[in-house]
């Protein structure tokens, strides 16, 4: 009938458990903490219940089970008391530590708690090892009714007492089983069968006299009193009992109408049996856990504060990113600077150096500008034009004519330098020959011409013999064949300021147009366009020889040159100044008087060629420019057969020339020019005073001829020579 309770740990304790009631109540503390575990130890508990429910269904008694959680067991007792009306409870007094049949009071916190908590209602006894420690009276009135009216309690005892004879199989140990392992508590209606009474039989013994039996009782004694009891009770008592009974019936009548009328034997399993077990198991586990709960607190709250430095530090890594980031972008960016900054200095230097070279040729072409032209000595100057002064030097050993430009409405060096290179290449046997330049001194060098200009030779300067008809043919000539040149150039070189000064003639009477393509390098324009020259205030100057619709329009074409090259030809003819000169010609042309104009002192011209060139002379000075005759169709084809015409007489020209050329030792080889005071220098080579005094002055120590060192400085007279030149010079 007593099955034994399986759990672990508890089998002994559990082994004479009667479960003769018809419901089963369980409390359980709660263990949110181990939920778990709870579920399993609940699960575990309501299989214990179901068991013992099945036992008693087969004792024929009714059971149910009621589950009730609370914060603790004592609670969960109370509060089943209350809600179930439960009247009577034996409950164990003392914990496992207290166990003693020696107990004398109550021990377990939880059975005082019930004591003092539970329903006034309800009578508890307090046992331990089978034996009463403490009863608790229940309601007054009731007790007062039972013990008044004790017929129920002799009733319920003689039913006790004759279930217990019923069922004598349970032994004492079985009830001491009972009362040590669990708290139960019963209710016992009158109406309940046999099976109800068979539980509280165990009871019985200490409702009878539990005062007197609180020390030592034990359950055969127990048994013995109360079977007096019920034996004395049964006569005396039996009409109260029987009112008693009827009124108690009546009352739990009520009490079934009420909806609550099921007779009940609560068993109160709590979780107490576990005490011994898991709630020490679950005790430690909490520590554990709680230990373990403020270990995680603490380990979280060092991996929080970890996360922080580690969030701290990533942030502090990626500003450092941020920061390197523009710190490199900062570093490339001067790395290219500094790069540019090198490409900078290193063109700064190599133009600082090419500048110094510069600088350094123009310094040594000064001073060799400087050596040739004697320092600007005024007695090496030969000539002053508009655009400066025009001085003979020697340079390396040759005669130069240095031409001094004005710094004022020039190009910039730059075009200056490329002006001259263009000029520099021009190469024509009727042109001067650029030599060099000066930038630094912005001087031009040219061959040197000896005989002078063509007006120095048709105002017969310095004593010179007039040219004849056939050389100024001959001139006419070569200035047309440089004019075509000259326009035929890629790019167009214009004169622009042609005049007998302006042409040269050597020592044979060869013409040289000289500063041709000047204006370029003097003006604002560029080389091959057609420009105003005279634009400037300081150069503004009209020659008699300038076109005029050039000054009027400012514009310079090869026409311009026509124009020049017509008033030089009538000059040639006439010999006569520019002042009226074309109204003149055409006055005579006209009267047919073309001979009376005539230079005679050129010789006897022929009267048709003189005529013929008079017209073309007057053609060339047309007003209007595209009335002007064109340089080779017209001038050159008219020209030249006149020039090939003089053959003859250019024969008589070379003899009268060839009598005329200077004997070689009487040029000084500095000035290259027939000596005035010839002096000879320690090479033994004769020079012209001048020259050689210059020479060695300027602090030359060395031959001039032979580059040898001198072995003096001192000049002997050349009498001798000098005294031929002389008689040379008069015979001529
Ligand atoms: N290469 C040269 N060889 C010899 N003498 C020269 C040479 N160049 C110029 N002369 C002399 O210098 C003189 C001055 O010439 P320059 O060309 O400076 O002035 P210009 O022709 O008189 O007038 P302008 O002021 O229009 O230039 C010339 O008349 C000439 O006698």
């Amino acid at each position: 009938m007593f099955k034994p309770y399986q759990s672990k740990g508890l089998e002994q304790r559990r082994s004479g458990e009667v479960m003769t009631d018809r419901k089963l109540a369980v409390t359980k503390p709660q263990q949110d903490t181990f939920s778990a575990f709870h579920e399993l130890e609940k699960k575990k508990m309501l299989d214990v219940l179901n068991q013992y429910c099945l036992i008693l269904a087969q004792e024929g008694v009714r059971a149910d089970k009621v589950w009730i959680e609370m914060d603790n067991i004592e609670k969960g007792i109370v509060e089943i008391i209350a809600r179930y009306n439960i009247r009577w409870l034996v409950m164990g007094a003392a914990a496992d530590k207290y166990y003693s049949k020696k107990l004398e009071a109550i021990k377990s916190k939880k059975a005082m708690f019930v004591h003092q908590h539970a329903p006034i209602s309800c009578h508890i006894w307090f046992v331990c090892k089978g034996c009463l420690i403490y009863t608790r009276d229940g309601r007054k009135d009731r007790l007062l009714l039972t013990n008044s009216d004790s017929g129920i309690e002799q009733s319920e005892h003689l039913r006790l007492g004759s279930y217990e004879q019923t069922h004598r199989s349970l032994d004492a140990d079985d009830f001491k089983g009972i009362l040590e392992g669990f708290n139960y508590q019963c209710t016992v209606n009158s109406s309940q069968s046999s099976n109800i009474a068979l539980s509280t039989s165990k009871m019985m013994p200490f409702l009878a006299d539990e005062e007197e039996n609180s020390q030592g009782l034990t359950t055969e004694n127990a048994s013995h009193i109360l079977e007096l009891a019920i034996l004395d009770a049964k006569d005396s008592k039996q009409k109260a009992f029987g009112e008693a009974v009827k009124r108690w019936k009546e009352e739990d009548d009520a009490m079934e109408a009420n909806a609550r009328q099921i007779n009940l034997m609560i068993f109160t399993y709590s979780l107490f049996f576990s005490h011994f077990y898991w709630v020490a198991e679950a005790k430690a586990l909490e520590n554990l856990c709680i230990k373990e709960m403020s270990l995680r607190k603490e380990m979280e709250g060092v991996l929080a504060r970890e996360k922080q430095e580690i969030e701290r530090t990533k942030n502090q890594r990626n500003e450092f990113m941020k920061e390197l980031q523009v710190v490199q972008e900062q570093k490339s960016e001067l790395e290219s600077q500094l790069a540019e900054s090198n490409c900078n200095v290193k063109d700064l230097e190599e133009k600082i150096i090419s500048a110094v070279e510069l600088l350094i040729s123009f310094k040594e072409e000064r001073c060799s500008t400087e050596r040739a032209t004697q320092e600007f000595d005024p007695s090496w100057r030969i000539g002053e034009g508009r655009y400066g002064n025009v001085y003979k030097g020697i340079l390396r050993h040759v005669h130069v004519a240095i031409k001094m430009l004005p710094s004022y409405g020039s190009q910039s060096q730059l075009d200056f330098q490329n002006g001259v290179e263009i000029l520099s290449r021009v190469r024509h046997p009727h042109l001067i020959t650029l030599i060099g330049t000066c930038l630094e001194s912005r001087s031009l060098v040219y061959e040197y011409v000896r005989n002078g200009s063509l007006e120095d030779c048709l105002e017969c300067k310095n004593k010179r013999f007039p040219l004849p008809w056939q050389t100024r043919i001959c001139i006419a000539t070569e200035i047309c064949s440089a004019l075509i040149f000259l326009h035929s150039n890629k790019p167009c070189i214009i004169h622009g300021n042609l005049k007998p000064s302006k042409v040269l003639l050597d020592a044979n009477s060869v013409s040289k147009i000289n500063d041709f393509g000047i204006s370029y390098l003097i003006s604002r324009g560029k080389m091959g366009h057609t420009i105003p020259m005279y634009n400037d205030s300081k150069t503004n100057f009209t020659s008699v020889y300038t076109d005029p619709q050039y000054l009027e329009t400012g514009t310079l074409t090869p026409e311009s040159d026509i124009y020049s090259f017509g008033i030089i030809l009538l000059r040639l003819l006439t010999g006569r100044p520019v002042s009226g000169l074309v109204k003149d010609v055409k006055c005579a042309l006209e009267k047919e008087n073309v001979r009376a104009l005539l230079d005679c002192s050129s010789g006897d011209w022929p009267a048709g060629q003189a005529e013929l060139l008079a017209r073309l002379a007057l053609n060339c000075c047309e007003n209007n420019r595209l009335n002007r005759p064109d340089l080779v169709s017209d001038i050159w084809s008219v020209l030249e057969p006149l020039r090939v015409s003089c053959i003859d007489s250019a024969c008589c020209r070379s003899s009268k020339e060839l009598h005329r050329r200077i004997p070689s030792h009487f040029v000084c080889p500095i000035f290259q020019e027939v000596m005035k005071d010839p002096q000879i220098a320690a090479d033994g080579f004769t020079y012209d005073a001048e020259a050689i005094r210059g020479w060695l002055r300027s602090g030359h120590n060395t031959s001039p001829m032979t580059n040898l060192k001198l072995a003096h400085c001192s000049l002997l007279p050349n009498h001798a020579l000098h005294q031929a030149i002389q008689e040379w010079q008069q015979r001529w």
